[in-house]
């Protein structure tokens, strides 16, 4: 097996659920009876904008009663230690990885702690409730919306994440059940690559015959692990 320079990881709602985040599609889903598709589209927002900003309220809000674990704090040492090119991809929207250290990070499908406006574009930190309407200090329109990236929506820096995994020598998974695209088609294409592929999760997941290994069990006990 080729040296190990330039490392991709993924990580998905498992890696945060040992510090109090519900998982998507573990036993009571994440939102009192509603699928995430109901309040997780541009249909959605635009039916019952109430609902889909109270919604990441309450997410933002919860942030500030969990803390990062031990394997968000085994990826930022990793991040720290390692010589080569590494890239953390994670579809969480929560801001743990950054709290624990984390710094060659990029969040694809955005995060609660920022705030979007649908007219303008621009990006902004965002702390506290966000009421629909709030206005954009770039451009002034009452316009601004939760900065996450719906389902139908374009995740955040794919051409950054593609011409990573095109360098990639190793492509970990970590806490992800590899059902939502295009975050689901990543170890193929590391594979495509030639890269070697690894996932990290508690049960089996829809992409676990695409790895050449997997090891179950919880991230807090296999990250630390695979990083020392
Ligand atoms: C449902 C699915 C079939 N639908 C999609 O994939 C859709 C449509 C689609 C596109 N291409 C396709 C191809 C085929 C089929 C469908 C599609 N994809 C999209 O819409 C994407 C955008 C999708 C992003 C939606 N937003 C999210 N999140 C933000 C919101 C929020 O967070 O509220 S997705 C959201 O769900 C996904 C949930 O998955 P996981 O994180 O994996 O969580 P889950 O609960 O499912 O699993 C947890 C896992 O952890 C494990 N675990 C639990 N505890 C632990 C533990 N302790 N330790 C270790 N592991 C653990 C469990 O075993 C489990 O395996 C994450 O991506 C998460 O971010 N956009 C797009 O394609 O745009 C088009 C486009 C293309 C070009 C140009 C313009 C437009």
């Amino acid at each position: 097996m080729h040296a190990i320079r330039n490392i991709v990881v993924l990580t998905g709602a498992g890696l945060s659920a040992e510090s109090g985040l519900a998982t998507f599609r573990g036993p009571g889903g994440l939102w009192e009876g509603h699928r995430v598709e109901d309040v997780c589209t541009p249909e959605a927002l635009a039916q019952d904008p109430a609902l889909v900003h109270r919604f990441y309220d309450a997410r933002r809000e919860a942030l500030d009663t969990v803390e990062p674990n031990p394997a968000h704090q085994a990826l930022a040492r990793l991040d720290a230690a390692w010589a080569g090119e590494l890239l953390i991809v994670t579809q969480n929207v929560d801001d743990l990885h950054e709290r624990a250290g984390a710094q060659r990070l990029l969040h694809m499908h955005g995060a609660l702690r920022s705030a979007l406006c649908a007219a303008c574009g621009t990006r902004m930190p965002h702390e506290g409730a966000l009421p629909p309407g709030s206005g954009c200090s770039a451009c002034g329109a009452a316009a601004l919306r939760p900065d996450i990236v719906f389902f139908g929506e374009m995740p955040y820096d794919m051409d950054r994440i593609e011409a990573a995994l095109a360098d990639a020598d190793l492509f970990v998974s970590i806490g992800t059940s590899g059902a939502v695209y295009p975050a689901a088609g990543f170890v193929q294409m590391a594979a495509h690559f030639g890269a070697a592929t690894l996932e990290l999760n508690l049960e089996p997941s829809a992409g676990s015959h695409w790895f050449e290994e997997s090891r179950l069990g919880p991230a807090t006990r296999l990250v630390p692990e695979w990083v020392e």
